[in-house]
């Protein structure tokens, strides 16, 4: 029986080896899943069918949830049963363990009558078992027939994925090229696109700046505006006030209107007047110039008749000019000497001395003088001009002329010629007003033909050697200079520098180089020019192209050294080589002017015994006009040196010398 039932087992549950495939899946490179084919040979052995139980049990879980699929578990205990394999899997491994604890028992220890049960049994498991088997053999075709189907479809895949494969080479290959165009236009785009970048970003730059400019502007406009809002609202007031005003004048105009009619009807009226006037005003023209060439003959009258007066005043006269006491010399009481002015055209001025006895008695003596004019101490600079302007004008007419100042040292000679050191035209001097004078008279002789030239020298007389004043400052005392007398009565000093005074600018000029030139040659320039003589000379020569006439004359003014009584005991040295100049130039002066009154035509007149003289002897003596300013100081303390130069003036004032006469030319 055994035996049987172990041959059915063999014959109907054991099917035949058979081979077949199964699909694999595999995985490509690129973690696609493309279907790759293996074929795996399959035996179908009583293994295999515990591998495919296995499966089908698998697959039955799966149809759990796939109710339509589900195989039934009778199959299952039946498998477990006939199993005996120690290589099965490890769940078969618990089955056959229960199976074998159940099979054991019947086959050692059932009683021989339960073995046709048994067998009876066995039959209907065999039974079962076939069905199952013939079950399992139509799942068998099922899968065979799912593996067919699934082969087909593998190879379609294969064939699908060997053409994608070529395609992507294709694809590849194509956008392979592609791509290294799209990358070399890319990179050119790049450029050009850095290109515009760049150009955007300048752009941009300009922009801002542009825009911070505008920002500017648009700050100033705004200012501007405000500016002009403001103006305009003034402007708009104003227009308000105007256009009342406006009205006002309209009002006006229409008074003024009616005005103007009738002022129109006295205009006419005046008009015929006017015309009768004018008629007039002819008849008067022709009287006036009838009158203006009496005029000239008046001039030539008044010329005639100065020289006259001259010449009865004798030719050398005499202006004695007190000098107003200084700001420091007011404070003090009793310092000012008692002087007196008086005389019909104030030529006169009276000194009182007041004397003190030992016994306290007081005696009181006055000496009065007499000269041509007496300037008291407020008297202008101009006042004093005015009357030596006769003077300067006959230098320009042809004399010559020369204009002393003589005083004691501070009694105002150089304020006098000069004027202070920073003149005013109020303060300015004798020589700067000569020369403006005279050029202000060339000036009217122009139009009747005259030229004039003015030529300028100024020289200085210290230690009987003569210095150029208007000379280089480093050239100053070292040329000699000769004093040459021409026949035709012309002075000239060699070796001078002379200035051509073609406006009156220019002797300031003049006189302060003079000053330089000074200060250069003293160690004091107050003491220099107390202890020196200066002597500005202006030769004008005048030429009337219309008459053929001409003129030559020399202006002199001197400021003459410190006349005070200089002793020459205790003197040494340069100060005594000074004071013996001095002495002797101003002594020659005296004895010259006395020499000149007393003298009898052709006699001696000692103009050589000194440099001064010699200089001034064609501009003293009957050929020339002579003035003296004798300056004296107000101040008590001086009253002897005062004394001493009024009573020198006076002998000066007391000679008569003959009548001037032009220079011949
Ligand atoms: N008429 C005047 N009005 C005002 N000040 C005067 C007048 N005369 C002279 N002075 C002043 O008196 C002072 C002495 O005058 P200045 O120097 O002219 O004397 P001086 O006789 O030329 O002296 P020196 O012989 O030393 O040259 C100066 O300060 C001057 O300005």
């Amino acid at each position: 029986m055994k035996s049987v039932v172990e041959s059915n087992r063999k014959s109907s549950l054991i099917p035949k080896p058979t081979t077949t495939t199964v699909t694999k899946h595999d995985t490509n490179l690129k973690g696609t899943t493309a279907p790759t084919i293996k074929k795996v040979p399959l035996s179908i052995t009583n293994n295999n069918i515990r591998k495919s139980t296995t499966m089908l049990s698998s697959k039955r879980k799966n149809n759990e949830k796939d109710p339509a699929r589900s195989i039934r578990p009778r199959v299952d205990t039946g498998l477990r049963r006939s199993s005996s394999s120690s290589t099965s899997t490890a769940s078969n491994k618990a089955t056959n363990k229960k199976t074998t604890i159940v099979s054991k028992k019947p086959l050692s220890r059932a009683p021989p009558k339960d073995l046709r049960t048994k067998i009876s049994d066995m039959e209907d498991a065999r039974h079962a078992n076939e069905a199952k088997i013939a079950e399992l053999s139509k799942d068998w075709k099922e899968l065979e027939d799912t593996v067919a189907n699934k082969e087909t479809e593998s190879r379609e895949v294969s064939q699908r994925l060997v053409e994608l494969q070529t395609m992507r080479e294709v694809e590849e290959r194509t956008h392979g090229d592609e791509m290294e165009i799209l990358k070399s236009q890319h990179l050119q785009q790049n450029r050009t696109l850095e290109e515009i970048n760049t150009n955007l970003l300048g752009k941009l730059t300009d922009m801002q700046n542009e825009a911070s400019t505008m920002k500017q502007r648009t700050q100033n406009a705004s200012k501007q505006h405000q500016i002009a809002q403001s103006e305009n609202i003034a402007l708009q007031e104003t227009i308000s006030r105007t256009s009342a005003s406006f009205i006002e004048l309209e009002a006006e105009l229409m008074s003024t209107k009616s005005q103007h009619e009738m002022t129109d009807k006295k205009l006419t009226e005046r008009q015929h007047y006017i015309d009768e006037l004018k008629q007039e005003i002819q008849g008067t023209n022709a009287e006036l110039k009838e009158l203006e060439t009496q005029l000239l003959g008046g001039e030539k009258m008044r010329r005639k008749l100065h020289n006259t007066i001259q010449e009865l005043k004798g030719n050398i006269r005499v202006f004695c000019r007190v000098r107003p006491p200084l700001e420091s010399e007011k404070s003090r009481e009793g310092n000012l000497a008692q002087i007196r002015y008086y005389g019909e055209d104030g030529e006169k001025l009276e000194l009182t001395e007041t004397h003190c006895s030992t016994l306290g008695k007081k005696t009181t003596k006055s000496h009065p003088f007499s000269f041509d004019k007496v300037f008291a101490p407020e008297t202008t600079q101009e006042e004093c001009f005015e009357e030596i302007s006769q003077l300067v004008q006959s230098a320009l007419d042809g004399y010559n002329v020369c204009i002393f100042a003589y005083g004691q040292t501070g009694s105002g000679k150089t304020y006098t010629m000069q004027g202070p050191s920073g003149p005013t035209s109020q303060s300015s001097g004798m020589i700067p007003r000569a020369v403006q004078q005279i050029y202000e008279v060339t000036q009217k002789l122009s139009e009747r033909g005259w030229t004039y030239t003015m030529e300028g020298q100024f020289l200085e007389i210290y230690n009987e050697t003569v210095h150029d004043l208007l000379g280089d400052t480093s050239n100053y005392g070292k040329v000699k200079h000769d004093i040459r007398h021409e026949k035709n009565g012309k002075t000239t000093v060699t070796d001078m520098t002379t200035v051509i005074l073609d406006s009156p600018s220019k002797v300031n000029m003049m006189l302060r180089k003079a000053s330089q030139n000074r200060a250069t040659g003293a160690t004091n320039l107050n003491e220099r020019s107390s202890r020196s003589h200066s002597v500005f000379m202006l030769r004008l020569t005048g030429n009337n192209a219309t008459t053929n006439e001409r003129s030559s004359g020399v202006l002199n003014l001197i400021d003459l050294a410190g006349s005070e009584r200089l002793a020459l005991s205790g003197s040494t040295g340069d100060r005594l080589r000074e004071t013996q100049a001095i002495n002797k130039s101003l002594s020659c002066l005296g004895d010259v002017i006395h020499a000149l009154a007393n003298n009898k035509e052709g006699g001696h007149v000692p103009f050589r015994n000194s440099k001064l003289t010699y200089l001034l002897q064609n501009s003293l003596g009957g050929n020339s006009k002579t003035l003296m300013f004798v300056n004296i100081s107000p101040l008590s303390e001086h009253f002897g040196e005062t004394i001493c130069s009024l009573r020198f003036a006076t002998k000066v004032n007391s000679c008569r010398i003959g009548t001037a006469k032009k220079l011949r030319v």
